[in-house]
């Protein structure tokens, strides 16, 4: 273990470990994405939050585990507003699967970010996704590629790669690599403590031209405000979508029901003018 491992919380030891034992695909993919950075302006566009919202049936920080067929989850996150879908793909601490991520990607049309931790460049050739993740802390690691090999093979194979930062030094290597989508992890994963005031000293410091996400740790409107205020194009969230009626869940975060709602008044008041 080296020296930066030994600050990681087991858990986080534990994914990293069986991250770096696993395969990669058997050829090298070649990916038609479904642009990211137009979804969120056309949700934008729409009066609505641009929201990815993550099929996650289990996490280290979760009790119990989700069992509901994903596609249908997936397909309820869209039908709710989502406006792209994050699928974990790593099986033994998320319960993921890329055969989840397969199958869902086929289903929905809206952009689908694998969410994993890949740390070798043959695994990038596991599935095809439109958005792929790559967290800047576990990489230029001993036993890892760097960042910069990972985000060009990224880029090649025709993934948008989603950098992920939780430090002012990590938001730095995402920028020197040229990332032009960049997520802060509210969550340290270290400790694995949750602070969405992360999102707000960071958001300052990355250039208007990056799409930047607020990921984690996001539990309901006032907090989705919040993370909008501080300067995110989008949002991505697990838990608080997961944890009961994933549908209503997205609606009430995306601002789905409240334009429902908004809608509703105004016809009636239109039909109280007409009736006068
Ligand atoms: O979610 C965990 O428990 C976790 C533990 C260790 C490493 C990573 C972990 N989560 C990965 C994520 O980035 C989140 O699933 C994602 O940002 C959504 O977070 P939330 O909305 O708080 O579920």
């Amino acid at each position: 273990m080296n020296a930066n491992e030994d600050k990681l919380a087991p858990e986080v030891r534990s994914i990293l470990a069986t991250a770096r034992e696993r395969s990669g695909g058997d050829g090298t993919v070649d990916v038609d994405a479904r642009s990211f950075p137009d979804a969120v302006r056309a949700t934008d566009d729409a009066g609505r939050v641009p929201i990815v919202a993550e099929v996650k049936p289990t996490s280290p920080t979760t009790d119990g585990e989700r069992t509901d067929d994903p596609v249908e989850l997936a397909a309820e996150m869209v039908a709710g507003g989502a406006t792209a879908l994050s699928v974990l793909t790593e099986p033994e601490h998320f319960g993921g699967s890329i055969a989840n991520l397969r199958r869902i990607r086929e289903t929905v049309d809206v952009p689908v970010l694998r969410k994993d931790f890949v740390v070798r460049e043959a695994q990038l050739d596991a599935v095809d996704s439109d958005l792929l993740l790559l967290i800047a802390r576990f990489l230029d690691e001993p036993g890892t590629d760097s960042l910069a090999t990972l985000y060009e093979a990224a880029r090649e194979r025709g993934f948008q790669p989603l950098v992920e930062v939780h430090t002012r030094e990590e938001l730095e290597r995402a920028l020197d690599v040229g990332a032009e989508i960049i997520g802060v992890n509210n969550r340290d994963l270290g400790q694995l403590a949750v602070d969405i005031e992360t999102f707000e000293r960071l958001a300052p410091h990355v250039p208007d031209d990056v799409t930047l996400l607020a990921e984690s740790g996001i539990s309901d409107v006032a907090d989705v405000r919040r993370m909008r205020e501080a300067g995110a194009d989008a949002l991505l969230i697990g838990t608080a979508i997961m944890d009961g009626d994933v549908r209503t869940n997205t609606e009430r975060l995306t601002g789905v029901d409240a334009q429902r709602v908004h809608r509703a008044s105004e016809t009636a008041t239109h039909t109280e003018t007409e009736t006068q």
